[in-house]
């Protein structure tokens, strides 16, 4: 029988991979490997083997340089050992067979570096956005409202009705662009799958700690053009259960936490398409 099969990279500091990997379990994969990176560049671990890649949130290199810098450079040049192939070799040939990635947090702010994300020119390295320090000045640790775009091409976002209500953990969320024109690019395409937003969800919101960052245009969240590479700021991994929720003892909830969906959405996805 085929696998549906994910993997999270792990290693130089993240800290979310078995959350991450319990998440892709919970919502359909039949396998989801925690592989740390030394694996992937010694070739014992090679991205053609799964069909769902996980970069996660932690502290990549100390965030020494701007979170995720140094990784995005690991990635984009690193040679794998005793190969004439190099990582990013493996990694282009996953998005163009079609496979999903998913980065959340520090793994949002590698894509955004690497240039995986927004890609508006499809060439999936040039890098057009970034995310710098929030405007607060402080790391920030709180719950956030996300209004989701229901016209985005977003694959992982099937269903989600108004919103998410998820966690953040990060000093460096505030999301830039290169220039207007990049900024109007991504909302014509409706690439900002994911807005901070009021309780409601009615309405995006640049009014801190709504917007916990200042992001431009209250930007949370980003895919590319066919959907099927996301990145977002909040954790959807944190909150798969009720009890992932500050108030499940106070509140009735659903058993299931916000989060779950977008990896229900993946697992459906390769399964549908991709076996
Ligand atoms: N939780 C995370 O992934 C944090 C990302 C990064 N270290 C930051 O502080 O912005």
């Amino acid at each position: 029988m085929k696998q549906a099969r994910a993997i999270v990279i792990t290693g130089n500091g993240t800290n979310c991979e078995r959350e991450a990997a319990h998440a892709c379990r919970l919502g359909g994969f039949d396998e989801a490997v925690i592989a740390h990176i030394s694996d992937l560049l010694t070739g014992n671990i090679r991205l053609d083997d799964f069909h769902f890649l996980n970069l996660t949130g932690g502290f990549l290199d100390g965030d020494d340089l701007g979170s995720a810098k140094a990784q995005a450079n690991r990635l984009k040049y690193a040679r794998i050992e005793g190969a004439t192939e190099h990582l990013i070799d493996q990694l282009s040939r996953f998005i163009a067979d079609g496979k999903l990635i998913l980065g959340v947090c520090n793994g949002f702010q590698l894509m955004v570096k690497m240039g995986l994300l927004p890609a508006l020119d499809e060439s999936y390295l040039e890098q057009s956005v970034t995310l710098t320090f929030n405007d607060c000045g402080r790391f920030q640790d709180r719950w956030v409202y996300l209004k989701v775009d229901p016209a985005s091409p977003s694959l992982f976002t099937k269903g989600v009705e108004k919103g998410l209500y998820l966690p953040i953990r990060h000093g460096e969320g505030k999301l830039l662009a290169d220039s207007p024109a990049t900024l109007a690019a991504i909302e014509e395409r409706h690439l900002a799958v994911f807005k901070y937003a009021t309780a409601d969800y009615a309405a995006a919101s640049m009014e801190f700690p709504l917007n916990p960052n200042g992001s431009v245009h209250a930007i949370a969240a980003l895919c590319n053009d066919n959907g099927r590479l996301m990145g977002m700021m909040p954790h959807p991994e944190a909150f798969v259960h009720r009890t992932n929720h500050p108030r499940w003892t106070r509140e009735e909830l659903p058993e299931e936490g916000d989060g779950l969906i977008l990896f229900k959405n993946a697992a459906t996805y390769v399964k549908e398409k991709l076996l």
